[in-house]
């Protein structure tokens, strides 16, 4: 059966990651940007690696980083997939031999679109609401309206997304996952395990009324 695949973004605990397996997420991101509030260590992803069930989805999120720093924490972690959420080339994502994801800041109708085009090697898109000032995890939303009708590979929706939400965002927009890191938090990094369960019964709730 077709379904919205659901990533709770910005875990920085065991438990929260345990939660999120709990409610059903497909996929946890662990944030390797220094500058974020979310950011965790190695030995802290470590840790929330151990306690995570099979299969769900690991990713490691980074920011322009250095190839020596996404080497280092694919020899250390059990990363499933890598997502680059700055302005990285396509040769720079490709050069590690490892599944990834590309995020954009959608700021206008032709981003997503560009950006299929522009990183080919990519397994998905992943559309994040612009700022000039942060690279993710605004708690903001864009305009959806600016996203391809018929995307030409997986589009991953993020961007102020909560319960409130995520139900009308996966309706109009029916992309192949969400993405959320604020919407189910109490504070930066501190998940709320009731609001990643109210989130992802609105995925699916919506999901099946199509
Ligand atoms: O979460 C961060 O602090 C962050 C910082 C820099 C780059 C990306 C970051 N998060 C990326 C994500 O995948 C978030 O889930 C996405 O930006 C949506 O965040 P939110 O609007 O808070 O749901």
């Amino acid at each position: 059966m077709d379904r919205t695949r659901v990533k709770i973004c910005g875990i920085t605990r065991p438990e929260d990651a345990l939660a999120a397996a709990q409610a059903g997420a497909d996929a946890i991101g662990l944030v390797f940007y220094p500058a974020s509030a979310r950011a965790v260590t190695i030995p802290q992803a470590s840790a929330i690696c151990h306690v995570l069930p099979p299969f769900v989805t690991v990713v490691g999120l980074m920011v322009n980083p250095e190839a020596e720093m996404v080497r280092k924490h694919l020899e250390a972690l059990p990363l499933d997939l890598l997502q680059f959420h700055g302005d990285e080339s396509a040769g720079f994502c490709n050069s590690f031999g490892h599944p990834w994801i590309k995020a954009v800041r959608v700021r206008d109708a032709g981003v997503v679109a560009q950006a299929e085009e522009a990183y080919h090697g990519a397994s998905g898109i992943l559309a994040d609401a612009y700022d000039p000032d942060q690279y993710g995890g605004t708690g903001r939303t864009f305009n959806w309206g600016w996203l391809p009708e018929r995307p030409s590979r997986p589009l991953i929706l993020a961007g102020g997304l909560n319960a409130g939400n995520v139900g009308d965002a996966v309706r109009r927009v029916r992309p192949w996952a969400v993405d959320v890191s604020g919407g189910v938090e109490d504070a930066p990094g501190i998940k709320n395990a009731a609001l990643i369960q109210n989130f992802i019964r609105e995925v699916i709730q919506n999901h099946e009324t199509d």
